[in-house]
């Protein structure tokens, strides 16, 4: 799927940022992680669907050795709002207590996902717990969250592609976009 498909196209309404701006910063944001974690080992934490894409080019990027596990909740559903209820669909395999932990999203929206999840995962007495996400929304932020690392800030808006779903379409466009307004039934 790219941006001069005809159906896509038709879709999209801009791009944000582009693969090689995503590419550009993961890899500045993997030297910052492998400069942290030297000699340590380092557990990456995946929150799906999201982060699949920024889990499997972060990781790629970084020259520190890792182990990986994912996590599955939700509080979107099918919509664009957070409901602010958060589920756990799927938990981790591996038990955490003792372990460097570093949570990898792909967007801090309202911030009430990666809030519960840094309780939840903070209860389980991990060595560290950190995270590092591709995008947040200052603009839309409901709660504060200390986030280490951040590729890039964007506008309150909602945005799609690497990853990112709109009723869980788009995740697979390689760059980060706006939909048009029709898409959402406008
Ligand atoms: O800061 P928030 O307002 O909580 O929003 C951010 C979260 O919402 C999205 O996940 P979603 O629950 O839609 O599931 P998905 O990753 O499977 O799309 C996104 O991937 C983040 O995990
Ligand atoms: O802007 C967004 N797009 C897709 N999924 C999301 N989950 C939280 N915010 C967003
Ligand atoms: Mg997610």
């Amino acid at each position: 799927m790219r941006v001069d498909d005809k159906d896509m196209g038709n879709d999209l309404q801009s791009v944000l940022i582009t693969k090689e701006e995503i590419d550009a910063k993961l890899a500045e944001l993997a030297a910052k992680i492998d400069a942290e974690y030297a000699g340590k080992d380092l557990l990456l934490v995946g929150v799906l669907k999201g982060a699949v894409m920024v889990m499997a080019d972060l990781a790629r990027a970084l020259s520190t050795p890792v182990t990986m596990d994912w996590m599955a909740v939700s509080s979107y559903g099918a919509g664009t709002q957070s409901s602010g209820v958060v589920r756990i669909l799927k938990d981790l395999d591996t038990d955490i207590k003792g372990k460097h932990v570093l949570i990898v999203e792909d967007i801090i929206d309202s911030g009430l996902t990666l809030s519960w999840l840094l309780s939840n995962l903070g209860s389980r007495e991990p060595a560290s717990l950190e995270v590092c996400t591709l995008l947040r929304k200052p603009d839309a932020a409901k709660v504060a969250i200390d986030v280490k690392w951040i590729g890039f800030d964007i506008p309150n808006e909602f945005v799609v592609g690497y990853g990112l779903d709109y009723s869980e379409k788009y995740r697979n466009m390689p760059f980060v976009g706006t939909l048009a307004p029709h898409v959402y039934g406008g």
